[in-house]
């Protein structure tokens, strides 16, 4: 479902939601003197997008809307690792059990029901082939996925796709909006390789200084800052620290990216650092940044996540000009921990259609 020819068989559903994303924004900021609330923006969309790759149809108001209200409620529970790490408060946590075992019983209703239309639409040709689910639903594993299997299986599909992606994207979208230098120059960029038609997804790999601001983004506010956690398998030593089996290993990742013994000016926002220089971002040649993680549990939408990145983020320059919505005020980058690190402050930006 993730490799190449599979994402790029979903170009239709990225165009619909893209244009849908960029009608809101003008609609939203004709309504409030230019200004708009990012993230709700975004976010709406990516639900759209990669719902719509999960059932493979497009998906009505309220049911988007109870996904989102499920994955919001997921994020928002309270960690575990008081518990992991003294058991004995568990007593404490009843009442958070119960709200978990709520929480999953309305997630198996809604996603049931979403399974079985998608199987009605099946039926009736009424479908958008290649779908996550169509994937599962035909996958030969000799025995076949319970109803509760897929809903585990498509929920965690859209809550490792979502959050992800729109923290990246808002930052990204900050980061223009505080600089006009950069947003102007991928503007040029975008301007001098596509002219004036819509920038398409196969633009993209033409587009270098798009790419390094991808890069330059995902290095300064990966959206996971300790990866998932991981077990160590076997006893083992790490920096000449002794790492019992089954030990639970969180990797710093955001320490790595601002390291300034790897990078110069390490807090500055400078996208010409990856330019004309061959970068890994999956720790195979280098591991100054980790963002997806690394090795056998590297995060499998890598390939999704970028193409999306770029895509989103060269159209919403290419058909606005992005600025901070109090003029002459710079955006303020502080950052929350909600499941993804995303900004303290939702971007709040001055948005103007460009003379195309
Ligand atoms: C900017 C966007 C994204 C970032 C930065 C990101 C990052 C990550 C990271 C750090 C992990 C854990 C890796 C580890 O701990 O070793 C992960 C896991 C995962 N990601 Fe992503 N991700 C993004 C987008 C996506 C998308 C679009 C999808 C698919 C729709 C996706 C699907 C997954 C899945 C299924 C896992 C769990 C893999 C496992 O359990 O082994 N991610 N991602």
């Amino acid at each position: 479902m993730l490799a190449m020819p599979k994402i790029l068989s979903f170009k239709p559903a990225r165009v619909m939601v893209l244009d849908r994303l960029i009608i809101r924004i003008i609609k939203e900021s004709s309504r409030s003197d230019g200004v708009i609330s990012f993230f709700s923006c975004i976010r709406t969309a990516m639900f759209e997008l990669l719902l719509f790759m999960c059932f493979g149809f497009d998906l009505s108001e309220d049911s988007l809307l109870q996904i989102v209200e499920i994955v919001d409620a997921i994020l928002h529970l309270p960690s575990r690792a008081m518990q992991d790490f003294y058991p004995f408060t568990s007593i404490f946590f009843r009442g958070q059990e119960r709200r978990v075992s709520e929480l999953r019983a309305r997630q198996i209703k809604v996603y049931t029901s979403l399974i079985e239309e998608h199987k009605e639409r099946c039926a009736h040709g009424t479908i958008s082939p290649g779908s996550y689910l169509e994937t599962l639903l035909h996958l030969d594993t000799g025995m076949p996925f319970s109803t509760v299997d897929l809903v585990t299986l498509c929920s965690e599909f859209i809550v490792a796709g979502t959050d992800t992606t729109v923290t990246t994207l808002e930052w990204a979208m900050a980061r223009l909006a505080d600089d006009a230098s950069i947003q102007g120059k991928l503007l040029d960029e975008i301007k001098a390789v596509v002219g004036d038609r819509p920038v398409e997804e196969t633009d993209l790999q033409k587009l270098p200084y798009l790419q390094a601001i991808v890069r330059e983004t995902l290095r300064l506010h990966p959206p996971g800052h300790f990866l998932l956690p991981h077990a160590v398998s076997e006893a083992c030593k790490i920096g000449g620290y002794d790492i019992p089996a089954n030990a639970v290993v969180l990797f710093h990742v955001i320490a790595m990216g601002r390291d300034p013994q790897h990078w110069e000016k390490p807090l500055e926002f400078k996208p010409d650092r990856f330019l004309n220089k061959e970068f890994d971002v999956t720790g195979t040649k280098q591991s100054t940044m980790l963002p997806f993680g690394a090795g056998r549990r590297i995060c499998p939408g890598l390939g999704l996540a970028t193409m999306h990145l770029e895509l989103f983020i060269a159209r919403l320059v290419q058909k606005l000009n992005w600025t901070p919505y109090l003029k002459g005020e710079r955006v303020d980058f502080d950052e929350k921990m909600v499941f993804t690190v995303r900004m303290k402050n939702p971007l709040k930006v001055l948005v103007e259609q460009r003379n195309t």
